[in-house]
């Protein structure tokens, strides 16, 4: 029996041991979709407890917390850091089976070098000694980057967004770690949302002309896209909760516009003509730049009214969503095919029983003489476990090219997140190593190794086209 995360956790057999510590182990990282802040990475952000750095933002923490009875004052309310520590030690030894079990205890290892398991009643020695590293040097926010291996952060921003930070990162010389940002124009799509003529007004703010047609919404679109651009952006990124799609002209897309900047609702059918023909005006633009698209599909959000209310969005209230895409998925990547507005692409859907339509669209539309042109995005947030991630890189090699995958990202807004890459590579390892060990796939190292450094970093450093610094 294996000792717990002993060196060859998750790698069964020999060949799996010998791709990973000779292949996958050393490669850097990068992190090409999180929610990392640019201005914590900026200003070096030190942490003041284990609370801040491990707790703060992490919603996959929070909703184990409340399945385990905590209350909410203790997961984001005001009870004290070290009470909510306390709230999470407690929490931990029942999370086992839940990759957070895991990912906590490499988490506490890699970075604090701290091997116990921990719980209630070690919880306040934990807590004495990682806050005494973290009032140390060499635990910042870029100090637990570079600790990483990562090469490139790529966050999530808003359009309207003044990326001085990211600015700021790229003028400087002392930091080796690309830090960019990605385009995620959502709240100018969700044209029935709340958020939508507010936004088009700061949108019209940002660019100095007001915004009072379609002209000008999709003219704002265009210059902050390419002001991105200038910044090193090559990556942009939409939650379709649901693929919306429907024919439809400009001209009935103008009208739709300018009926929701009255502050009204338009039906249904109505905001997927303009998301329509939005979608495809910005996947113009971002072929016309060379950037990938991230499609993050049925997400169903903030379900929890009463917490929303409290807490707003990303904080654990969340769920898959089951739309039905293949049709309108289908259609949308014609309709942007046929526009030439049909670049690289990758299709993440939260919804497992999405897999195989998502793994066979894409299929019809790797083209352009460029490998992994469509990627399977790689398992997504509730799918981020160990059947997840082996159920989608399953699928991708069943029927589209594994070899061509660009690997793993963190989706995470705590900096130490980067072991899911280790758990995420040892999977990668044995799921190879396994087909080799049964004689379905020939022991090439060659071969094999290369396929595994595609998929732990090279891949990813081709595809993105990241301006990498080191
Ligand atoms: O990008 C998204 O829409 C999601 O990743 C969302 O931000 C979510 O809160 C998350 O971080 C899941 O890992």
């Amino acid at each position: 029996m294996k000792t717990f995360l002993d060196e060859n956790f998750l790698l069964n057999n020999e060949t799996a041991v010998h791709l990973y510590n000779h292949y996958a182990k050393e490669m850097p990282i990068i992190d090409y979709h999180c929610h990392l802040s640019p201005q914590e990475i900026y200003e070096n952000k030190t942490f003041k407890n284990i609370t801040e750095v491990w707790l703060n933002g992490d919603h996959y923490k929070w909703r184990v917390m409340r399945a385990n009875g905590i209350e909410e004052k203790y997961i984001t309310g005001d009870a004290s850091d070290y009470d909510k520590f306390l709230a999470w030690a407690k929490t931990v030894p029942m999370t086992i089976g839940n990759p957070l079990f895991q990912w906590s205890h490499l988490e506490l290892r890699r970075f604090f070098g701290i091997h116990d398991l921990i719980n209630e009643k070690n919880a306040p020695l934990i807590w004495e000694k990682v806050n005494a590293l973290l009032q140390g040097e060499g635990f910042g926010a870029r100090d637990l980057i570079t600790k990483s291996n990562v090469k490139v952060v790529c966050t999530t921003d808003d359009p309207t967004d003044s990326l001085e930070y990211h600015i700021k990162l790229k003028e400087e010389n002392d930091f080796d770690v690309a830090v960019l940002p990605a385009f995620r124009p959502d709240k100018g799509l969700e044209i029935n949302r709340a958020t939508f003529v507010p936004w088009i007004e700061k949108l019209g703010q940002v660019t100095g002309q007001p915004i009072s047609s379609y002209d000008q919404f999709l003219a704002a679109l265009d210059a902050r896209a390419r002001f991105f651009h200038s910044v090193g952006c090559t990556v942009s990124d939409h939650a379709l909760d649901y693929v919306a799609y429907a024919e439809t002209t400009k001209e009935e897309a103008a009208e739709i516009f300018a009926y929701a900047l009255q502050g009204r609702a338009v039906s249904l059918e109505e905001e997927k003509k303009f998301k329509t023909y939005t979608l495809i005006f910005l996947g113009k633009i971002y072929a016309e730049l060379g950037w990938a698209t991230q499609f993050h599909i049925n997400a169903s959000r903030n379900n929890n009214s009463r917490m929303f209310e409290k807490l707003g969005p990303d904080t654990g209230f969340d769920s898959i969503n089951d739309s039905a895409l293949a049709y309108p998925l289908g259609k949308l990547l014609d309709a942007l095919d046929k526009e030439n507005a049909l670049h690289k692409t990758i299709l993440y859907s939260l919804n497992p029983k999405d897999n195989y339509v998502l793994a066979t669209v894409m299929g019809a539309f790797q083209n352009g003489g460029i490998p992994g042109k469509m990627q399977l995005g790689s398992a997504w947030w509730f799918n981020d476990t160990k059947d997840g991630m082996l159920e989608q890189m399953k699928t991708l090699a069943n029927v589209g090219l594994l070899s061509r995958f660009v690997g793993m990202l963190t989706d995470s807004r705590s900096f130490l997140s980067y072991t899911r890459h280790e758990y995420f590579r040892r999977l990668v390892c044995n799921l190879i190593g396994e087909w080799v060990e049964n004689g379905e796939v020939p022991n090439d190292m060659e071969l094999l190794g290369s396929i595994v450094q595609g998929i732990s970093y090279n891949n990813a450093k081709d595809y993105f086209n990241f301006k990498i610094k080191a």
